[in-house]
């Protein structure tokens, strides 16, 4: 309303010139002059707080529904499972989270600007001007099919292309992304210039397709104002015939080219509204297809007094085979058990399928087939929450977060300061803390660089531990650590929690002798199982990699 009475106000100073050049000025009555000046600035006033007021609004609307729907986009996000992140790929999920509602805030805002002022302004202008002089406005009328004919170009061609350069900024991205995150791999092989010529392309792809999207929308302004320049002078050399004739008035002429440019900008704004419109509409769909998408792994199986199987022990992994692309199996016929409190170590040559028996148990991803119980309850009957929580863990690459030392370590979780010191000292990483300069409130730099990789590691343990989990998985975390240090935390870990049942996945025998049980995982299969002196008798997989790790320790 606000914005509608701006326009009709805008719509109406012409009008009000032509009456005052045509009616009353001829007059020469001063005061009449003046009278209709004043409501002229009056107009201009109402015209000005109007647009404004209304303007103001539209931002703050387009600004709060982008805080909504960005929240809701993250939450969707953080709902997705492993395999939905994997498929959707992080770097769309961050282009869309970014530059998609950046496109939709756009066209919000510009919808409540635009939108109602055009089509207001377009209409009311058409209809102005009939009034004014039916056969100028035959003039204009004439040059609103070749109008015409310009949106729709713009719209048919203008907008595919745009939609093809948003994936191109997408793939852009995604690059700059990998290529920052790995940045010192980048560094320490020397792989700047390759990186470059790598990003040159793809920001060359970006670029072009922006050029031809941009070249279909420069069409726009010089036809408009050629059409502008044509229509200005028909309207002055009929305008100037008709006045001759003393068939129309000198204002009504003035009037007519505000008009014109009133209408022409008006029809401009409608085709700038289409191309925003387009790019936003598949903006929308992308960021549709994330608030759509429910977590494919199920909670609505849920329940949680499904009664317990007590004869089970703690930990079942009964046949469990799986695959991440539905093909080939990455893990195949797993089965194992473990015992409240019991130790497991999960060893095997890289890409054998460890990790991938942790993302099952936590059910980041669902078994293909078989099935997991924890404490005699399948974990699909578990709620996912409920479940989670029974788990402290540290995995391959986890991140520190550009947070203080406390809160990387309580991570938003009940845990008192005792418990988190308790931790941290398990851990070995309490005198490195005490020597920062703020103790525990002292910044940690974005992915913990301001940590060597050992710090790194030993305050990810203290992550895990802090919260006392029931099972504590620690995958592949003692890697930067020196061998002294991974068995005292392991000693100090295994006093701490007597009942908790520990999970350790390494690459090092060193780092699992102590467990109850191994289990050495080849090519996704189990290839062997049982206590460290049994699989260097029984094992050849095992034995080959003590001895060749056996030169390294002593
Ligand atoms: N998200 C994923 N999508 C598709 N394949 C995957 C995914 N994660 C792992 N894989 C594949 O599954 C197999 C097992 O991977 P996994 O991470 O379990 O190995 P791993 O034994 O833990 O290796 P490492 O010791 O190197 O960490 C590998 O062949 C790997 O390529």
């Amino acid at each position: 309303m606000v914005k509608f009475s701006g326009t009709v106000m805008d719509l109406l100073l012409p009008w009000i010139l032509a009456y005052i050049i045509d009616e009353v000025v001829p007059e020469a009555d001063i005061a009449r002059v003046v009278q209709w000046g004043l409501v002229m600035v009056v107009c201009a006033f109402i015209a000005v707080l109007g647009n404004v007021t209304a303007n103001r609004m539209a931002s703050s609307v387009a600004r709060d529904s982008m805080r909504v729907l960005r929240n809701d986009t993250f939450t969707a996000i953080m709902n997705l499972s492993c395999g939905q992140v994997d498929n959707f790929s992080q770097s769309t999920l961050i282009s869309r989270m970014t530059s998609d509602t950046y496109n939709i805030h756009q066209i919000m805002n510009s919808m409540q600007r635009m939108g109602v002022r055009a089509p207001i302004l377009l209409i009311g202008g058409i209809i102005v001007t009939m009034t004014l002089d039916p056969v100028l406005s035959a003039i204009l009328a004439s040059t609103l099919p070749f109008l015409a004919i310009v949106v729709i170009y713009v719209a048919k061609k203008g907008i595919p292309l745009y939609n093809t350069h948003q994936k191109a900024s997408d793939v852009m991205i995604g690059r700059v992304r990998e290529s920052i995150t790995g940045i010192r791999v980048i560094k320490a092989l020397s792989k700047g210039d390759y990186e470059r010529e790598r990003f040159e392309n793809i920001n060359l792809d970006v670029v072009e397709k922006e050029k031809k999207a941009g070249i279909a929308m420069a069409l726009t302004n010089p036809v408009m104002n050629f059409l502008l320049n044509v229509g200005w002078v028909m309207i002055i050399f009929v305008g100037a015939v008709r006045v001759n004739a003393g068939l129309t008035a000198p204002g009504k002429i003035i009037a007519f080219l505000t008009y014109f440019t009133i209408i022409l900008n008006a029809m401009l704004s409608v085709t700038r509204l289409f191309v925003m419109f387009s790019r936003a509409g598949s903006s929308a769909e992308r960021i549709e297809e994330i608030l759509q998408a429910r977590s494919d792994i199920k909670n609505q199986d849920a329940n949680d007094n499904k009664s317990c199987d007590e004869s089970l022990p703690y930990i079942v992994f009964d046949n469990v085979s799986f695959s991440y692309n539905g093909n080939v199996d990455n893990l195949s016929d797993i089965s194992f058990s473990l015992e409240k409190g019991q130790k497991l170590g999960i060893i095997g040559a890289t890409g054998s399928g460890k990790t991938t028996i942790i993302n099952l148990l936590m059910r980041f991803y669902d078994v293909s087939s078989g099935k997991i119980f924890i404490d005699g309850k399948d974990i699909r009957d578990y709620d996912v929450g409920v479940l989670r929580e029974k788990f402290g863990a540290v995995f391959q690459n986890d991140i520190i977060f550009e947070d203080s030392v406390s809160e990387n370590i309580k991570l938003g979780r009940n845990i008192t300061d005792e418990n988190m010191k308790k931790a941290a000292k398990a851990s070995c990483i309490d005198s490195h803390i005490s020597q920062m300069d703020e103790g525990y409130d002292s910044f940690l730099a974005i992915r913990g660089n301001n940590l060597s990789g050992g710090q790194k590691q030993r305050m990810l343990i203290s992550r895990a531990i802090a919260g006392n989990p029931e099972i504590l998985v620690l995958d592949d975390s003692s890697s930067a650590l020196d061998y002294k240090t991974d068995a005292a935390i392991r000693k100090n870990i295994d006093e701490m929690g007597k009942n908790t049942t520990t999970i350790i996945v390494a690459q090092r025998v060193s780092s699992v002798l102590d467990c109850d049980k191994i289990i050495v995982i080849d090519e996704g299969r189990i290839a062997a199982c049982g206590n460290h002196d049994k699989l260097l008798k029984t094992c050849a997989i095992y034995a080959r990699i003590s001895s060749l790790q056996s030169g390294i320790t002593q």
